[in-house]
């Protein structure tokens, strides 16, 4: 039945041509380094009788996939991985007080798709929660080539998540160019890692698309399919061994669906991955395309074992499929039945573990100690001189470099408790690419054609207002005024505008940090020098308007007002940086930050001049009083002096016919000098740029 059902299903042509007469499996056009994957398990043993049907199934199957292997040719050897076979046993987890999981099992080969199914809230995403390392299990085991999951695993692990986050602004192009310099090792030449992502978006079909941007709601930019695939593509990017994917194919048509499943199991068959994937309401064509399935009902194991022996697991306990009926449907529909017919599936399954046929790996569990599985690459001890690696097999270079780089990181403070990893990349690569594409990314956001508008606009506008100010008493309150306005309104311009960037790039950062991409330290260096150029523009052009049209003194004075407007500017960015990364909540970060720049103005010595004395400490806090009394130190000592009016409220012009530049600031209140003021807007910068750091560093880290 399962046989006429499987060619009903496929009803192609190309499927129906026979497989080669004397393989236990196809004959497949597959790379020849990567024959092994299939052909001999890496480890453990081949325990599951592969029945009749599901021969006939893998066959027809693996025939259909090969017909298109021509399109998706080996990886570059210095990148690939070892295949893992991923076992996970007893599985029990608790979240929020309440049971979610509850002992479940699995076991998944190199070049096998194991699809997790079941009703919505049954505990697919938590599992593969656990699976990646997310999520503390209360009690059982995960293994990867029988070693414990840990940090050096976790390297090894991509899991796509269902939210698809990245960089609107960055094309997919970009988007994997700067993921393959971030994450590929630094031992491949560029040129190399550029092949690689050609290689990537050809597997993924993506080439059509490669010049679109990500886009988001706002801006249109790839669709919701070319979207899921680039999301793939970023992490296929990493070459990772074990891949975890939440629901790839929520939200996409079937074509779409099918072809994404397929490209997916053809990927795991060449390259010997292993895949899991959670699925909603699969196609039977999908559901076919998987090899193994672990269906969940309410957290419990309904079935875990091949796919094609899931029919005749149900017929055994008397649930029967009608002809022609979609299993995937079927099998879902089973599990939402009553709780009778639900305990009767999960009792069915719990006595399937205790049967001959279940999986020896999952029957005892054992780690074995070594870190590699030494049989797979018996020259791999011979090698001591990194110069010989030249002359070795590809497979084996490249593990002799996983192997190096492991024990060359053993001193490393991120170590784990078992085992030890190394960065992807130096810490300079990753600043200099992470500079590269804060600059890319942050650019069409800081200089937007609406903030050249804007500033041109308002340049302008102050420029007519304070036009050619006279250097009198009578003009002092204009002048200072310029001077007050331009450092309030890019001190909120820079402000606001680093605290509603952060919380989506929030998102990104997480994503990359989480699967041990780069250092924290090199993104926010990264951050800060691949901004400044464009947080610095837009200022400078206001003040090149804005300043000449006041009244242009001297290039000394022009330049030192735009170097204390850019350091206020500056530090207003890092204190928005701050509060965005401090509070989670847009809505509390806003009325902080409305809250500190507003009491800031206040107290920056032009609003209000006679503070009372209990509240005098409060200017001490404001940026904007240090920059502002600098700017005027700078404005009336190397500036034009300005002449005292006829009835002048300064004491000093009953002897001078000027105003000294010290009486214009004492009028004001207390003040210090220019390089008190300079070195505490210097604090101030460094002060929130490192409570920055130290809230992503330890309050803010993704979990
Ligand atoms: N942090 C949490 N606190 C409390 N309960 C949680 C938490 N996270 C998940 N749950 C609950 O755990 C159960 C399983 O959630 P999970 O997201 O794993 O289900 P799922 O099978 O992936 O669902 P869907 O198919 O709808 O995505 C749900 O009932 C959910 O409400």
């Amino acid at each position: 039945m399962i046989i006429s059902k499987d060619l009903f299903l496929l009803g192609d042509q190309d499927y129906l041509r026979l497989p080669n007469k004397d393989s236990t499996r196809p004959s497949m056009i597959r790379p020849k380094t990567n024959q092994r994957y299939l052909s001999k398990p890496i480890l453990g043993r081949e325990t599951e009788s592969e029945t009749e049907p599901c021969r006939l199934q893998n066959m027809l199957y693996s025939l259909r996939l090969d017909s298109t292997a021509a399109h998706f040719p080996c990886l570059i050897p210095e990148s690939r991985q070892m295949p893992v076979s991923l076992a996970f046993r007893g599985l029990t987890v608790t979240v929020g007080g309440r049971q979610i999981l509850r002992d479940i099992d699995g076991l998944v080969r190199p070049g096998q798709v194991m699809a997790v199914m079941g009703p919505s809230g049954c505990g697919k995403t938590t599992l593969l929660n656990c699976l990646s390392g997310r999520l503390q299990l209360d009690s059982g085991e995960i293994s990867l080539n029988r070693e414990a999951l840990c940090k050096r695993w976790k390297r090894k692990i991509c899991y796509v998540l269902q939210q698809d986050i990245f960089f609107p602004d960055l094309t997919l192009r970009q988007t994997l160019e700067y993921t393959a310099r971030l994450r590929l090792p630094d031992t491949m030449a560029h040129t190399q890692k550029m092949q690689y992502v050609d290689h990537i978006i050809d597997v993924l079909e993506l080439r059509s698309c490669q010049d679109t941007i990500i886009g988001d709601y706002l801006k249109r930019g790839l669709s919701g399919g070319e979207k899921k695939r680039a999301n793939i593509a970023c992490e296929l990017l990493t070459n990772p061994s074990l891949m975890l994917l939440d629901e790839p194919t929520s939200g996409l048509d079937s074509h779409a669906a099918y072809n994404l499943m397929t490209t997916l199991k053809r990927y795991a068959m060449t390259e010997g991955k292993a895949v899991v994937v959670t699925l909603h309401q699969p196609s039977s064509q999908i559901f076919h395309l998987c090899d193994k399935l672990l269906l969940l009902c309410g957290g419990q194991t309904a079935y875990q074992g091949e796919t094609c022996r899931v029919v005749d697991f149900f017929s055994n306990i008397g649930l029967h499929i009608m002809p022609h009926y979609n299993p995937a449907d079927f099998i879902l529909e089973q599990v939402k039945r009553s709780e009778e017919v639900q305990q009767k599936i999960i009792a069915a399954a719990a006595a399937a573990r205790v049967s001959k046929e279940y999986p020896a790996e999952l029957q005892e569990f054992m780690y074995i100690p070594e870190k590699l599985d030494v049989t797979y690459s018996p020259h791999i001890e011979k090698v001591t001189n990194p110069e010989d690696l030249s002359s070795l097999d590809p497979d084996v270079r490249r593990l002799w470099i996983d192997t190096n780089s492991h024990a060359s990181s053993s001193s490393s403070e991120t170590s784990d408790t078992e085992c030890y990893f190394a960065w992807p990349t130096s810490f300079w690569t990753q600043f200099k690419v992470l500079s590269q594409r804060n600059f890319q990314e942050a650019r069409p956001r800081m200089l937007s054609k609406l903030n050249w508008v804007q500033t041109i606009g308002l340049g302008m506008l102050a420029g007519l207002l304070w036009f050619q100010l006279e250097r009198r008493e009578e003009a002092l309150h204009d002048i200072q005024g310029w001077m007050f306005f331009s450092t309030t309104y890019w001190m909120l311009f820079a402000h606001f505008g680093a605290l509603s960037s952060f919380p989506p790039e929030r998102d990104v950062i997480n994503k990359e940090r989480r699967s041990g991409a780069y250092r924290l330290s090199a993104y926010y260096l990264a951050k800060m020098a691949g901004e400044l150029p464009l947080t610095v523009t837009l200022p400078a052009i206001y003040h090149l308007i804005s300043y000449p049209m006041l009244g242009f003194h001297s290039p000394v004075v022009f330049f030192t007002l735009l170097a204390f407007l850019l350091l206020n500017t500056i530090v207003a960015q890092s204190v928005g940086f701050f509060i965005g990364a401090a509070c989670m909540d847009m809505q509390l970060s806003i009325t902080i930050s409305a809250l500190y720049t507003l009491s800031t103005q206040l107290f920056g010595g032009y609003l209000a001049t006679n503070i009372p004395a209990w509240l005098t400490w409060m200017r001490y806090l404001s940026m904007v009083h240090y920059a502002y009394q600098n700017m005027q130190i700078i404005e009336f000592s190397k500036g034009l002096p300005i002449m005292c009016s006829h009835q002048s409220k300064f004491d000093e012009c009953s002897e001078s016919a000027v105003i000294p530049p010290t009486a214009i600031l004492e009028a004001q209140g207390p003040h210090m000098p220019l390089w008190i003021n300079t070195c505490v807007l210097m604090a101030f910068f460094l002060v929130f740029r490192l409570l920055g750091y130290f809230v992503l560093r330890y309050f803010r880290t993704p979990k």
